[in-house]
């Protein structure tokens, strides 16, 4: 077995691991970064994750009524599958091209704190270094459920942008971010989308004005919720695969083509031995981290989905340059800096949110005054007449003290982008009136501020 000696060990291709990867690399020391599979170099997000979806979102969003439902999904497939390899090979370049640096394909293991053994196809590789980052991500959860493990008709988000054949009947299980675009993004195809919620609400961390009008959006697409919907069992049969579920007492089913389980993904570190190198994992399997993103042992750290933080590519970036502040810069950086972290649910329109909504600011002590308009309202907004997506509504909350904007959720066109200035207004203590009172170009979405920050809807009453 050879072995290779390393300043830093870099075990998982994802996002952070990849940065923190080049940039130590690009500082002269010497890296190897360790990935299991061939099929994954830059990790989930570009190859399983946010780029195929939302690709996926882009070609369901072109299909025409006369185009067939089965063919326009299959060449989507195809031409996806083209874009991921192309940002594959990019990634894998990226690597081989820099001197400093080693990439290995295999699995790999912890022998102690400082050593790693990497399962490559030609032989073992012993890695020892002096600083290890763990960057090994996340992996779907499938529900214990009698006969759905076992299901042929079982599927993964991976499995499903895979296939090239557009599912007749499909069954979410699971109404979180997965379950919905997914709901989004194969009804546009064409596909009947059935989704199945264990909870008693679906989005039920937004307002209720805010999820109602999301839900008619999916809704007027066609999608079916059911929420408190407990499924109990998973019946293959010749020509589909009955789901069956409990909801209030009664016992229903649905009839699937394939059935995706949706219900949240669990941090990747079964198979890693920490045991050998002393790193403490928690009850969900998450390695514990503290806010400098620090392992039970120092010279080990654990960034992205792998921390059980949130599971966003933008976390596992910015836990890049938590560890790299630590390792090379000032060593003040901390997640716990982190604040108005914005958020997108990429259907058709997008909805963002970022900060408190009307309930939780009034939790938190503020007394709120809320803006908001509907977007087809939105004189001064008229992108979205050009481009002829009107559906949706923006909505402020504001401290109705101090005009500071505690919170918004957008749920319009280019929602994903403009999120991205209320967020940085949040940050920087920009008021709701300097936020209404700018100059934006025209005709574009952020204009809406100019509009619905002066559409006051209404405002707490002054404390007694
Ligand atoms: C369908 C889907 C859509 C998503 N959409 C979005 C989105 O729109 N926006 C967004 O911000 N986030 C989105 N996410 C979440 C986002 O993809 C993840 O939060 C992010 O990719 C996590 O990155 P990471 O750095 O933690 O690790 P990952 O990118 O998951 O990389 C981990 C890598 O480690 C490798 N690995 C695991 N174990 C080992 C081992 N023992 N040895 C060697 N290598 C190993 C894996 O093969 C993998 O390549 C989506 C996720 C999914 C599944
Ligand atoms: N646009 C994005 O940024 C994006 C897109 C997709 C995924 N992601 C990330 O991927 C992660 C995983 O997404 P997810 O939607 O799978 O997880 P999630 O935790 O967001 O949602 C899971 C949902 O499944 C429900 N559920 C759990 N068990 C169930 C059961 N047995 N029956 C019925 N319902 C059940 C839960 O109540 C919850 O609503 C998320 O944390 C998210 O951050 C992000």
């Amino acid at each position: 077995m050879s072995t290779i000696h390393a300043d830093v060990l870099v075990v998982g291709f994802g996002k952070g691991g990849k940065t923190v990867a080049a940039k130590l690399g690009k500082q002269g020391k010497k890296v190897v970064l360790a990935e299991q599979s061939d099929q994954m170099y830059g990790g989930t997000c570009p190859n399983v994750g946010c780029v195929p979806t939302k690709a996926l979102v882009h070609h369901s969003r072109k299909r025409r009524p006369e185009d067939s439902p089965q063919e326009w999904y299959a060449r989507s497939v195809r031409e996806i599958h083209e874009l991921t390899s192309k940002f594959r090979a990019g990634n894998r370049e990226a690597m081989e091209n820099a001197e400093t640096i080693t990439l290995l394909t295999g699995r790999a293991r912890f022998t102690g704190p400082h050593t790693v053994e990497v399962a490559q196809a030609g032989g073992d590789v012993t890695v020892t270094a002096e600083t290890i980052v763990v960057n090994t991500g996340s992996e779907p959860i499938v529900p214990d459920v009698p006969g759905l493990r076992d299901s042929k008709r079982l599927v993964t988000s991976t499995d499903l942008i895979h296939s090239p054949d557009l599912p007749e009947r499909l069954v979410i299980i699971g109404a979180g971010y997965l379950g919905l675009e997914f709901a989004s993004i194969y009804g546009r195809f064409g596909s009947r989308v059935t989704v199945l919620e264990a909870a008693p609400d679906i989005l039920g961390r937004l307002d209720e004005d805010v999820a109602e009008a999301t839900l008619d959006v999916l809704r007027g697409e066609g999608v079916e919720f059911v929420t408190r919907a407990e499924v109990t069992e998973v019946r293959d049969g010749l020509s589909q695969t009955d789901v069956v579920y409990e909801r209030d007492g009664r016992r229903e089913s649905v009839g699937a083509d394939a059935v995706l389980a949706a219900t949240g993904r669990a941090p990747v570190t079964r198979g890693l031995n920490l045991e050998a190198a002393g790193v403490r994992t928690d009850g969900r399997g998450a390695i514990v981290v503290d806010e400098r993103l620090r392992t039970s042992q120092p010279h080990i750290f654990a960034l992205g989905d792998v921390n059980g933080g949130p599971q966003f590519t933008y976390i596992s970036l910015d836990d890049s340059r938590v560890v790299l502040d630590h390792l090379n810069g000032s060593g003040r950086r901390a997640t716990t800096d982190r604040m108005a972290i914005p958020m997108t649910l990429f259907i058709t329109p997008p909805l963002a949110t970022v900060g408190f909504n009307e309930r939780e600011a009034r939790a938190a002590g503020h007394r709120v005054k809320v803006a908001k308009q509907a977007v087809a309202d939105i004189v001064a907004m008229p992108r979205a007449h050009v481009v002829e997506e009107t559906r949706g509504l923006v909505k402020f909350v504001i401290d109705a003290d101090t005009d500071e904007i505690l919170g918004a959720a957008l749920l319009s066109i280019d929602a994903q982008e403009i999120v991205n200035t209320v967020a940085l207004a949040m940050r920087h203590h920009v008021t709701a009136a300097e936020l209404r009172d700018a100059v934006y170009t025209h005709p574009s979405s952020t204009e809406a501020f100019n509009d619905v920050l002066a559409t006051i809807a209404h405002t707490d009453e002054p404390a007694g």
